[in-house]
């Protein structure tokens, strides 16, 4: 928790989180809970696996995404049945209630459980029970982005995209939209123009990770090739500022995750995270986890740190909750009713705060 008197505020901010993945929301408690439970064996030949704190202890010294991934991906061995991804997403839910926010757009990757023999209807099953019990017991509304991994042939993709049950869940609007993660580095986004634009015909969201460990051009190539709406990190945006002036003209939302920048070293700190030039630029923005059982913060850790590092002023925190909030894929309704919310806790605590 931040010390600052900021803290009640930023807790008591209406928030939308657009860029967690449910997967990373696996805690080493989760981890070794639902290894026993599924019979699954860790690595013995890696001593992270030892306990909790080992694997804390490795979790808190990435050198790369990369280096990141390969924890993340082998953690989902121990995701098997329904409950578990059930159970997982329900965990993140509950933490995510408890900062503060209202709606969450989601993702996952079904490519790296289909290769492991569980079944879509398995991970969806598990997924839309635990939205339906945050809706019904936190009031959380929540969305589903279906991810695809750039580190696998782009073929392998678009086979997933077309499998029947994929279709049917895009027909049934249980997923809202496509995203594109993994390894960024040498995975341009054009490669994968063969699954946005039928994605885009069918009336899907369109949003990518770009601009995270890439360089600011395969932000452009999200633009022109995939015609995404929103940009996941897009932190090197301040590479070119010819692209930054266009992405404030189009008014394209990024979903930026500082202390995933500062862990997987994107960022020095959360001090060279640029949010101070993306307000003054008028980018829109949204703060968000990404990793949160891998990264040591959940959103409001995000807030505060954002806080602390940058001193932003209430009029910040309005424009940043205010733009997450007209971002968001949910109906309009819903946005009207956080928008209220934020001008009511903006009435509260705008004259209570300093740094
Ligand atoms: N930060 C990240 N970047 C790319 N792919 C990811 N998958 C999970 N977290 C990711
Ligand atoms: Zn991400």
């Amino acid at each position: 928790m931040c010390q600052s008197s900021f803290h009640p505020f930023l807790q008591a901010l209406p928030k939308c989180e657009h860029h967690m993945h449910l997967e990373g929301a696996l805690t080493p408690a989760l981890l070794f809970q639902l290894a026993s439970r599924n019979n699954v064996q860790l690595p013995s030949t890696d001593p992270a696996y030892t306990s909790h704190e080992t694997l804390l202890a490795r979790y808190s010294r990435f050198s790369s995404l990369d280096d990141f991934l390969q924890y993340y991906y082998f953690a989902f061995s121990v995701l098997i049945h329904e409950i578990d991804f059930e159970s997982l997403a329900w965990d993140y839910f509950q933490h995510a209630s408890k900062d503060g926010v209202l709606h969450a757009e989601v993702f996952f990757d079904p490519q790296a459980h289909l290769t492991r023999g569980v079944t879509f209807a398995t991970i969806l099953r598990g997924f839309t029970a635990a939205r339906k019990r945050a809706e019904a017991e936190l009031g959380l509304t929540s969305e589903l982005i279906c991810c695809f991994l750039r580190h696998l042939p782009p073929l392998e993709s678009v086979h997933t995209f077309n499998l029947p049950e994929v279709q049917a869940s895009f027909d049934a609007q249980e997923i809202i939209g496509v995203g594109l993660d993994s390894s960024e580095k040498d995975h341009p986004p054009s490669l994968f123009k063969e699954i946005y634009g039928p994605a885009k015909t069918r009336g899907l969201r369109l949003t990518a990770h770009a601009g995270e460990e890439g360089p600011a051009q395969y932000i452009k190539s999200a633009l022109d090739d995939l015609a995404v709406e929103r940009i996941d990190h897009g932190v090197r945006l301040v590479d070119d500022p010819q692209l930054l002036r266009r992405v404030q003209q189009q008014g394209t939302m990024l979903t930026v995750c500082p202390i995933s920048n500062v862990v997987l070293r994107g960022a020095e700190s959360v001090k060279d995270v640029p949010i101070r030039k993306f307000l003054d630029s008028g980018i829109k923005f949204s703060i968000n986890s990404d990793d949160p059982a891998y990264f040591g913060g959940y959103i409001l850790e995000n807030y505060c740190q954002v806080q602390a590092a940058h001193h932003l002023s209430v009029q910040d925190w309005e424009t940043i909750c205010r733009n997450a909030i007209e971002g968001s894929w949910c109906p309009d309704g819903r946005k009207q009713v956080m928008l209220k919310k934020l001008a009511e806790n903006i009435k509260d605590w705008g004259s209570r705060v300093h740094d």
